[in-house]
């Protein structure tokens, strides 16, 4: 029988890119809070992130696989979640402006039957071009950043900013597809 998938994601990406790879699926956004931002290396982090949105979401799933997700970006070692407001977007986006960065989601997938549990990431590099005050007002004039890691989307008009990228595309947005397949593979769904 076909074992439930379910999204522990209120990202309408996360759901996009899911939905691109044609499986049955549901949506419950878990109720963890991303402000607690804990310390280690940043990968680290965002796996942790994406455990817990997992394991919130698989206690009251019922039976099914869980997939949580976490995505940061990294910029001299420090971590950019979503920007608070306007200003933390400006003060991002100049920091990113003309230099390669990180960006790393962490996936983390639940088996609640078995109760077992798969957790990696995946890490992107992307070349941002010199970007001039008036070229961050407008993209900030977008509303695009506000609610996506390093406060831009690749995805929409953020492709602008980007000169170059290393490594997986669909990381970038949120949900590093070809892992992501991998990992559903080990607990016995057929994605292909
Ligand atoms: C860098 C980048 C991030 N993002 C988004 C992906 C994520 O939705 C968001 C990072 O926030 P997350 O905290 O990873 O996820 P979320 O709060 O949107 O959803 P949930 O916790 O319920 O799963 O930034 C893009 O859409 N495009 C990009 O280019």
């Amino acid at each position: 029988m076909a074992q439930k998938l379910i999204l522990a994601s209120a990202s309408p990406r996360r759901r996009e890119l899911l939905a691109q790879l044609g499986l049955d699926f549901k949506v419950i956004p878990s109720g963890i809070d991303e402000t607690s931002l804990t310390a280690g290396p940043p990968e680290l982090v965002a796996v942790r992130l994406a455990e817990q949105k997992a394991a919130d979401v698989a206690m009251r799933a019922g039976e099914g696989i869980v997939i949580g997700a976490d995505t940061i970006v990294v910029v001299d070692d420090s971590i950019l979640g979503k920007p608070k407001d306007e200003n933390d977007a400006r003060k991002m986006l100049t920091r990113l402006s003309g230099r390669w960065h990180r960006v790393y989601t962490g996936i983390a997938v639940i088996h609640t039957a078995s109760g077992g549990k798969i957790s990696d990431y995946e890490e992107s590099r992307v070349k941002f071009k010199k970007l001039s005050p008036r070229e961050i007002e407008n993209y900030i004039k977008t509303g695009e950043p506000m609610d996506k890691a390093g406060g831009y989307g690749i995805q929409g008009k953020g492709a602008l900013l980007v000169e170059k990228i290393e490594g997986c595309y669909y990381n970038i947005v949120g949900l590093p597809l070809f892992k992501l397949g991998a990992m559903l593979s080990h607990f016995g769904v057929e994605v292909l």
